[in-house]
């Protein structure tokens, strides 16, 4: 089975002083955690689309998936304190509700980044059922500089750097183990869900992302998606 799971149990907390988790704002004329559940659905392959959420957040994403979307495909699953949880919870669902055979996969993204492409997602679902795991990333345009106490401790080749973003896939029993093979301290430390993987010792494969499937964060990031959004119509 191919499953996509839409990571929307955050807070928001860099959006700043707004009435609901950064996910459920309106974008345009409808909330942004529906644009990219909307990209999912364009996708025929997927068995099962899950929409993980946070806990107190559970009746409202119903709501307006039942008012938006009519794909029979998306489920809403309760979410975790961290990403990563998060991420745990809908293999759990999906451990619970279809069991999890050797061939299965998920492709996971985040709910905030609604300019995802059909072009990335199949890019995602060829990669991984191929490799165990996979990121999407755009090449560095800045050089990265590390640095520590006000002084720069590197400077990276920038041909060799890359930001990340999501989709990133994985094969589910491969998530699963390299999970369980890491120390609290290690879990509580991922920004990142292809570290899981990494940190275990897996290979994880690159995918190219866009420019335009950024992460909206912050009030700044929110405007701009405004404003291609209103461009594009
Ligand atoms: N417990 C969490 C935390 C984050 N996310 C999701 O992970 C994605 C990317 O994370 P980020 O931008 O950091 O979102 P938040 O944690 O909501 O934002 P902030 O860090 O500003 O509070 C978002 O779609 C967010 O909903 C999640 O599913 N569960
Ligand atoms: O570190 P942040 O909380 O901004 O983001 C965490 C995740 O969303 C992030 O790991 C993916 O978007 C891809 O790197």
């Amino acid at each position: 089975m191919i499953y996509a799971q839409i990571l929307a149990g955050g807070k928001g907390t860099r959006m700043g002083n707004v009435p609901m988790p950064k996910q459920f704002l309106l974008l345009a004329d409808k909330p942004i955690l529906i644009h990219t559940i909307e990209k999912f659905t364009l996708e025929s392959r997927f068995d099962a689309i899950l929409v993980v959420c946070p806990a107190d957040w559970v009746s409202h994403t119903e709501d307006i998936i039942k008012k938006y979307i009519t794909d029979e495909r998306v489920h809403v699953v309760v979410g975790g304190a961290d990403r990563n949880e998060t991420l745990m919870s809908g293999i759990n669902y999906i451990q619970d509700h279809y069991g999890i055979q050797d061939d299965d996969v998920v492709v996971t993204h985040d709910a905030v980044r609604p300019f995802i492409t059909q072009r990335i997602i199949n890019d995602n679902i060829i990669a991984v059922l191929e490799n165990k795991a996979v990121d999407t990333v755009v090449p560095a345009i800045d050089t990265i500089v590390r640095g520590a106490n006000d002084q720069v401790t590197d400077i990276p080749v920038r041909s060799e750097m890359y930001q990340g973003q999501t989709p990133q896939s994985f094969h589910i029993k491969t998530l699963i183990d390299s999970y369980n093979a890491l120390s609290s301290e290690q879990k509580a430390s991922l920004s990142d869900s292809c570290k899981i993987c990494s940190l275990a010792g897996q290979k994880v494969s690159l995918v190219r992302g866009e420019n335009y499937n950024f992460k909206i964060t912050t009030p700044f990031d929110l405007r701009v998606a405004s404003a291609l959004v209103e461009k594009r119509s």
